[in-house]
């Protein structure tokens, strides 16, 4: 078995051998690193040690097998390098805690957890003052991702960086001889840029999920032909992990049932936070990143089952009245445009977040390289992710997504079809919150004139709260329940 004793023999550790960092843990042995694991319930380590220990010899790579922490430490050489990969929030905290003493000046605590960025934030001022190093570091790819090269995203200072980028360069993923991961930034840049990509994975799923509802129950599609039809849209511009995912999901039949899997699945949405996080983070930067905020609600939505019930009840609908008259192919390929161009949208609200919270928190995040690293490992790897980091390669300030050639392109070629499908949806009762929000997203930002100006006349009707004009500099006021004259504050 590839284990040796607790010297100080492993270059890395890892501590929390779920299914993330047991995988994580196997990959870095993979890559010839000698590692350390450890995990709170020691049937986890002995496990990993026993069912994988032969793995990483072939690599040239071992696990140290560890059961407590002092023996984990141990194990590592100094300056030690040691990743926590446990439950977010408080479980993470407590295992600091726990480890923070037994370390030296200089060490380095990677958080490769889903952290929220502000805890991020504390905990590295927390560890500074201690004399260690803190790394917030997003990782992305699920469990498969975690084994065979996740897409990461690093946040800490450049020395942690530099220790950490042989493992870390080592065990990500490539695409075009490019690895997908990079130091985005200072602190909590790492964990923030990975939060705004949970929420386009949030985004992405729900304009899958509302696309598999409109070809199903609007044109009558049965899951297998979606199926079928998800395959050929990942031929093209589509062309995605998750896209392909939802083929292979939807072709899945139950064996006790021998129905659709997607049919015997209760449909309530859960979500572990990260999704939430975005949406309370967008809205304190005040950028309006609509399509995630409607599928993070979307899921909220499919969890109120007394509500659910109750409106059911009194509003109910059949397969029937949903059903609209459609030619098959046209609304298909109606949807598919509709897709493209609201998933354009999703992207554009996601990297406008970053940059304002890079600007925020002065963490000069670089968009194009971010595109470049979400290409590979990350659960919203996409094709569709070279044209983002072509278009950050050509205009570095880009405004927004939505005006580069290429996505002006998609969205104009694609509005006519996007506009029937959001009507489609509502005519038939087909609920479509990501798709319609962003279609109303993209309507709202190239409005000349937009209806804000009467939301204006009534703050300062109700409230005296001003108003600015459109013919002359300054701030204004209308006596509204006095003489109506207009005065400049
Ligand atoms: N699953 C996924 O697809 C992804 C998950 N992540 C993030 O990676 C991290 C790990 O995720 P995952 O592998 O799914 O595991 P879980 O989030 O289910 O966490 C389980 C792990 O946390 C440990 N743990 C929980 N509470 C404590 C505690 N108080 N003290 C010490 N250890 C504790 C468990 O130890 P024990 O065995 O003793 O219970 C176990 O090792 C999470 O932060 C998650 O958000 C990131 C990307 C993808
Ligand atoms: O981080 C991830 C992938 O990158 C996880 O898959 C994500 O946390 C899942 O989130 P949720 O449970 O809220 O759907």
């Amino acid at each position: 078995m590839a284990t040796s004793s607790t010297d100080a023999t492993a270059t890395i550790g890892m501590t929390g051998l779920a299914v993330m960092g047991r995988n994580l843990a196997r990959n870095i042995a993979n890559h010839g690193h000698t590692i350390a694991v450890h995990n709170r319930t020691t049937a986890r380590t002995t496990a990993l040690v026993e069912e994988f220990g032969d793995e990483p010899t072939e690599h040239g790579g071992a696990f140290v097998a560890t059961e407590s922490l002092e023996e984990f430490v141990a194990a590592i050489r100094r300056p030690r390098a040691i990743i926590i990969m446990v439950k977010a929030g408080e479980p993470t905290d407590a295992v600091i805690e726990e480890l923070v003493p037994l370390l030296d000046e200089g060490d380095i605590v990677v958080d490769a957890g889903n952290a929220h960025f502000t805890d991020t934030l504390r905990r590295q001022q927390a560890l500074e003052s201690q004399g260690l190093h803190f790394v917030g570091m997003g990782v992305s790819g699920g469990e498969e991702g975690a084994l065979k090269g996740p897409s990461i995203m690093v946040g800490g200072s450049e020395h942690a960086f530099e220790v950490l980028e042989p493992v870390v360069m080592s065990i990500t993923a490539q695409v075009d001889g490019t690895p997908c991961a990079a130091h985005v930034g200072p602190d909590g840049a790492g964990h923030f840029v990975k939060m705004v990509h949970n929420g386009i994975e949030y985004a992405d799923m729900q304009l899958i999920a509302e696309s598999y509802d409109l070809l199903r129950s609007v044109a009558g599609l049965e899951p297998a032909e979606i199926a079928d039809v998800f395959d050929e849209w990942n031929a093209g511009d589509l062309e995605s992990f998750l896209i392909e995912m939802t083929a292979d999901v939807l072709r899945h039949t139950d064996a006790a049932t021998g129905k659709p899997f997607v049919d015997v699945v209760r449909d309530a949405a859960e979500q572990k936070g990260t999704g939430r996080w975005t949406v309370q983070s967008a809205l304190d930067l005040g950028v309006p990143i609509t399509g995630i905020a409607e599928a993070t609600f979307a899921r909220s939505l499919s969890g109120h089952t007394a509500q659910r019930a109750a409106a059911q009840k009194m509003f109910s609908t059949t397969t029937e009245d949903q059903r609209v008259e459609v030619d098959r192919d046209t609304f298909v390929d109606q949807v598919r445009a509709a897709l493209y161009a609201a998933k354009v949208v999703a992207y554009a609200q996601g990297f406008d977040q970053i940059a304002a919270g890079s600007e925020e928190h002065g963490w000069e995040v670089d968009l194009g390289e971010t595109a470049t690293i979400w290409r590979g490992g990350c659960i919203i790897r996409a094709q569709f992710l070279d044209r983002i980091k072509e278009a950050y390669a050509s205009e570095p300030d880009l405004t927004t997504l939505l005006t580069t050639p290429y996505f002006v392109d998609a969205v104009k070629d694609g509005v006519d079809a996007w506009r029937e499908v959001v009507a489609t949806g509502a005519r038939a009762g087909v609920p479509t919150p990501a798709i319609s929000s962003s279609l109303a997203y993209f309507d709202g930002l190239r409005r000349t004139r937009l209806p804000a100006a009467l939301i204006q006349g009534l703050r300062d009707n109700f409230g005296a709260h001003t108003y600015e004009r459109t013919d002359r500099e300054g701030t204004f006021h209308t006596t509204w329940a006095g003489d109506r004259t207009e005065k400049e504050m």
